[in-house]
């Protein structure tokens, strides 16, 4: 079985102020997208660096997550410290990602840039970061997906696969 990890940081959804709107917005995108099985594990955690490194090293090492995705808590606020927890657990980052994101979501909003969401590599597993808003959930995920399977075969991971006509992915011929 595939195991892909959800984890929506926010202080406000943790403590049941707010609906968890984005991580559920992930499990969405993924079910639409992916024809391989795959189970989600998820968490809603608030923005506490030493418990996110725990949840993100827990998903990765003993739930044998390939795919790791955070939501919220990459922007400047005082709280917000998704990417410090995220560089402490990988040995490797892709700063690609959140450069892609970024350029995409200032299609949206000029205040994408406050966004410090990154990407890396923890063993074999791949943790992504999004923005905690809604709305750009879909619009950053869809953007880099294309590039996911090909990197979690690079590590080592599962061969995920998808609905071609719903999510079109990239794996160089070899
Ligand atoms: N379930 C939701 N419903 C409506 N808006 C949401 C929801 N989740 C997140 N948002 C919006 O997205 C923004 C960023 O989300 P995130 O959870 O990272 O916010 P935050 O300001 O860090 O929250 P918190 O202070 O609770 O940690 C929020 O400020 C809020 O406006
Ligand atoms: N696509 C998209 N990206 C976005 C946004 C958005 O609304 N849409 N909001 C921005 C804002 S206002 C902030 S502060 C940062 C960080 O958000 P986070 O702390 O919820 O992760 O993401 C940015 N990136």
């Amino acid at each position: 079985m595939i195991y892909i990890g959800i984890i929506n940081v926010s202080d406000r959804a943790s403590a049941g102020v707010y609906e968890d709107i984005p991580g559920k917005a992930v499990v969405s995108l993924l079910t639409e997208w992916l024809t391989c099985s795959w189970k989600p594990v998820y968490r809603v955690i608030p923005d506490e660096q030493d418990q996110l490194e725990a949840t993100m090293i827990e998903l990765a090492d003993k739930e044998g997550c390939c795919l790791v995705v955070t939501t919220g808590g990459t922007g400047p606020a005082l709280r917000d410290v998704t990417p410090e927890a995220t560089e402490a657990v990988c040995q490797k980052m892709l700063p690609g990602f959140g450069e892609l994101m970024r350029q995409e979501s200032l299609k949206y909003v000029p205040t994408a840039i406050l966004s410090r969401q990154t990407a890396g590599i923890r063993n074999q597993t791949l943790l992504l970061n999004l923005p905690g808003k809604p709305t750009a959930i879909g619009q950053c995920l869809s953007v880099v997906f294309p590039a996911i399977p090909y990197c979690i075969d690079l590590i080592g991971g599962p061969f995920l696969t998808t609905n071609e006509e719903k999510m079109k992915i990239f794996r160089p011929k070899s």
